[in-house]
């Protein structure tokens, strides 16, 4: 009994317990020898058991816990850069030009899809308000239309990911320059799994942002002529990068929320 369980443990058999085993006593009851095999076995089968359901649920289940784990795990390494492969979360890209419908879409791909969603706008509205370092000039980088420092702004969608317990996350808004998406490569590591485009008239947007009604510094005319300006120069390019990757999902931005819906719902189809 005893020379049949110890060669079928070849790893947890220490060379002391094998010459033991030669020596004599191969069939009385030995404490030691029992521990070595019986004990250690069972606990490395339960661990290898552990590890396998680990490895298995973190392909197929994306919201168990386990998930959770594996996300956790992508965070350290994406500190160094490196892509943590199938774990890292499942991150969208929304652009399109002001009042497009980017965060009125965004919330019904939320209510149905469960994502999170990051308004970088909203991010940096915050910081405006909660008196930090850079308020002041992201209220006038904003109030003129242009864009914030990537370094500020990639630093917040970061902190703001890794905060996340939702590995579905909606980055509405970002990035809206080449040098947008290359400072976001670089520090998160990771593309966009999928780039949302919503394509909407000017004069549409135009007429939507003036009559949006949030109270917002940057909901004026010149200010929207100026994003206009600045989504055509700057954010286009960004667009057409995604398109040749093949990421894009350009989207008819006109008509009812309920119509531009109906068109997103392919883009999600997999994720149900
Ligand atoms: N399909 C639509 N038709 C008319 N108005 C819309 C439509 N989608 C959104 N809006 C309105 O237009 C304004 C801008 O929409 P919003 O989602 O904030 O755009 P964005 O985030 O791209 O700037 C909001 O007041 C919103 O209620
Ligand atoms: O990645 C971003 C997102 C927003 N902004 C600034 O925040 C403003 C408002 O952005 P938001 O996405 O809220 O506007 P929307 O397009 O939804 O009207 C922009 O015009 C920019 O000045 C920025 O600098 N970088
Ligand atoms: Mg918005």
């Amino acid at each position: 009994m005893w020379r049949r369980v110890v060669s079928l443990s070849p790893l947890l058999s220490s060379s002391k317990s094998r010459s033991l085993n030669q020596v004599q006593v191969p069939y009385g009851f030995n404490a030691c020898q029992f521990f070595y095999t019986q004990v250690l076995n069972s606990a490395l089968i339960c661990f290898i058991f552990f590890r396998f359901i680990k490895l298995i649920s973190s392909y197929f289940a994306p919201s168990s816990g386990y998930m959770a784990i594996s996300f956790k795990f992508w965070e350290i390494r994406a500190e160094d850069g490196v892509s943590g492969a199938r774990r890292k979360p499942f991150v969208t890209f929304v652009l399109g030009g002001p009042g497009s419908g980017k965060g009125t879409q965004c919330t019904r791909i939320v209510n149905t899809f469960g994502f999170t969603h990051l308004s970088v706008g909203d991010l940096l509205r915050k910081e405006i308000y909660s008196d930090s370092e850079n308020g002041s000039m992201i209220l006038d980088t904003i109030k003129e239309g242009k864009i914030v420092s990537s370094e500020v702004t990639v630093k917040l969608i970061k902190n703001a990911i890794e905060a996340s317990e939702n590995r579905r996350i909606l980055v509405d808004g970002f990035p809206r320059s080449e040098e947008n998406r290359i400072a976001y490569e670089r520090v998160v590591g990771v593309e966009p799994d999928i780039v949302l485009f919503f394509d909407c008239p000017k004069e549409e947007m135009v007429k939507r942002v003036l009559n949006r009604n949030e109270g917002r510094i940057d909901d004026n005319i010149d200010t929207v002529k100026e994003r206009l300006t600045v989504f055509s120069e700057l954010n286009l390019p960004v667009i057409k990068y995604y398109s040749e990757k093949g990421k894009l999902h350009k989207i008819d931005g006109t008509g009812t929320e309920d119509e531009i819906f109906e068109r997103v719902l392919p883009v999600f189809a997999a994720l149900r």
